[in-house]
């Protein structure tokens, strides 16, 4: 009796397991769920030598995962979420503790937004603009933290022009400063003008729940992947 509870408790916790990280690692190993990155900005992108680290890519532009699919884009043809751009040169900053330079630390992510996600005709609901923002934020303030999870506190958006549907846009994401839990953080929509829709700022502030699942996650990756070494993590009273 005793073996039979055991077992049926293992089976439990191992299949919550493979449910809750398998479309991580999944995502992570293969290629085939992430959308081509053939957008608008792609060589200006390529002219300033950025990167896409795969770790938070993966988690971000996976229609197999990401609840940027799942949950918003529930038709599959929804939102093109393009891959997440890094400046190669900050790529060490990124992972390093000292964030209190004045490089500031960015990203930058392209999206296409179908009619599906169309508020006025043919204009992106202003809601999912503040939605990518805040991920944008969240990725970003995630990864400057020292992948510290982190929450949002406060978010201001001021929209300046419509986003249109089925055009490329870029969102650039960056720290403005951090001081102890707090980042603050600034973004902007640019259409391929380079003329400004949308500005944004936000604040973040470490916390410590949600982080065991991406904490879980992460670990599922490492087992079965060279992930990248050069993560460091940041000791957690540092930042509080
Ligand atoms: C690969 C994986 C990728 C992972 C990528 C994941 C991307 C997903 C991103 C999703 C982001 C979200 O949607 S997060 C979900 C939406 N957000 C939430 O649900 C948060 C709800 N709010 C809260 O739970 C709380 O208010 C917190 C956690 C934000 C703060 O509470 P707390 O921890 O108790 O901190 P508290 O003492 O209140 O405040 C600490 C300091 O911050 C200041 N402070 C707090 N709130 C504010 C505020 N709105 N505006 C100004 N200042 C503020 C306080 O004055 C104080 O300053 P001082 O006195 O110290 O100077």
């Amino acid at each position: 009796m005793k073996k039979n509870i055991l077992l049926f408790g293992l089976a439990f916790v191992g299949g919550f397991t493979y449910e809750r990280y398998f479309p991580y690692v999944k995502a992570f190993i293969s290629d085939k769920g992430q959308k081509n990155d053939d957008h608008s900005f792609k060589s200006m992108l390529e002219q300033g030598n950025y990167i896409q680290p795969k770790v938070i890519d993966i988690m971000h532009s996976s229609p197999d995962k990401h609840f940027l699919h799942n949950f918003i884009a529930q038709h599959n043809e929804a939102l093109n979420v393009f891959k997440i751009y890094y400046p190669d040169k900050l790529e060490q900053k990124i992972y390093s503790d000292n964030l209190e330079s004045e490089d500031k630390i960015h990203l930058h992510f392209v999206f296409n937004a179908a009619d599906h996600l169309q508020g006025h005709s043919s204009i992106v609901h202003g809601g999912l603009l503040a939605t990518l923002i805040d991920n944008a934020f969240g990725q970003l303030s995630y990864l400057a933290s020292g992948q510290i999870p982190t929450a949002t506190a406060n978010l201001n958006i001021n929209y300046r022009k419509p986003v249109k549907t089925n055009h490329d846009y870029m969102i650039t994401a960056e720290i403005d400063k951090i001081e102890g839990r707090k980042v603050f953080l600034k973004a902007t929509i640019y259409d391929q003008d380079k003329t400004i829709c949308t500005e944004a700022t936000g604040l973040f502030l470490t916390v410590q729940w949600g982080g065991q699942m991406w904490k879980n996650a992460l670990d599922k990756i490492k087992e079965v992947t060279q992930i990248d070494d050069k993560i460091v993590k940041i000791d957690q009273k540092k930042k509080e």
